[in-house]
């Protein structure tokens, strides 16, 4: 089922199509339709947060999933499948790859992601674990656990690396991620026009993730509200 994945993304653009309890857009079945848009437009792959969307999502389009869940917990700011209990409800899903934090904060409950890496690989040897990174220091992480893909998603989302965007000077820090990583790189993370999508190609990653351009259309009307009352 991976390796499978792997090919079928090569090179392609992924949709990520998620809503939270506090967007206007939060439903599963309007997130599944999200999905058939992208699978229609051509799109390789679908990245979707929590089990029922993951589900929904799978009986709309045939594309392979990066499933994640979401989860605040109150003893740690993971939470992207920060714990072992959402890891293993999202690979129950079938999802052909688990997306998790790899920032190297502390997780809930005191637990340990080479742990987590570990029972993961025990118990779901044909799932993919996508590592999603904010800095070099958690590229060595996966490179050292064993991910089957990096991705930058939490580059510009984490206290240390606040401010700072993934297409800065032409997208320098991807560049060394790039030439850090032993798996496959996939881009990540306010990918907000096709020209950036197809530069991330160019410069090596094996896709690219295009999340809120393309699914948030509060995040895509206020740009425009933006630019015209600026
Ligand atoms: C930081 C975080 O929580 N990122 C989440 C990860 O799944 C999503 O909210 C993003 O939409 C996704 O990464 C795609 O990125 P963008 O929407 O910028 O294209």
């Amino acid at each position: 089922m991976g390796e499978n994945f792997l090919e079928q993304v090569k090179g392609k653009l992924i949709v990520s199509c998620q809503a939270l309890p506090n967007e206007p857009l939060h439903s599963s079945f309007i997130m599944s339709r999200m999905a058939l848009a992208a699978q229609l437009a051509g799109a390789a792959g679908i990245r979707a947060n929590s089990v029922v969307d993951i589900q929904a999502i799978q009986d709309e389009v045939e594309l392979p999933i990066i499933g994640l869940s979401k989860v605040d917990y109150p003893d740690s700011s993971v939470y992207i499948t920060p714990t072992l209990k959402e890891m293993r409800a999202v690979a129950a899903t079938g999802a052909q790859a688990v997306a998790c934090d790899l920032t190297r904060r502390k997780r809930p409950n005191g637990e340990q992601i080479a742990d987590i890496v570990d029972q993961m690989r025990n118990e779901f040897p044909e799932t993919l674990l996508m590592a999603d990174t904010a800095t070099l220091e958690d590229v060595k992480l996966a490179n050292e656990l064993g991910f089957d893909i990096v991705g930058t998603t939490m580059h510009g989302y984490t206290p240390e690396t606040a401010g700072k965007n993934l297409a800065d000077n032409d997208f320098a820090y991807l560049k060394e991620v790039l030439a850090l990583s032993d798996a496959p790189v996939i881009a990540e993370g306010k990918v907000d026009t096709p020209a950036k999508a197809k530069r991330c190609l160019e410069l090596g990653c094996h896709a690219v993730v295009v999340g809120g351009a393309i699914t948030r259309p509060l995040e895509i009307a206020s740009r425009f509200v933006q630019a015209i009352n600026e």
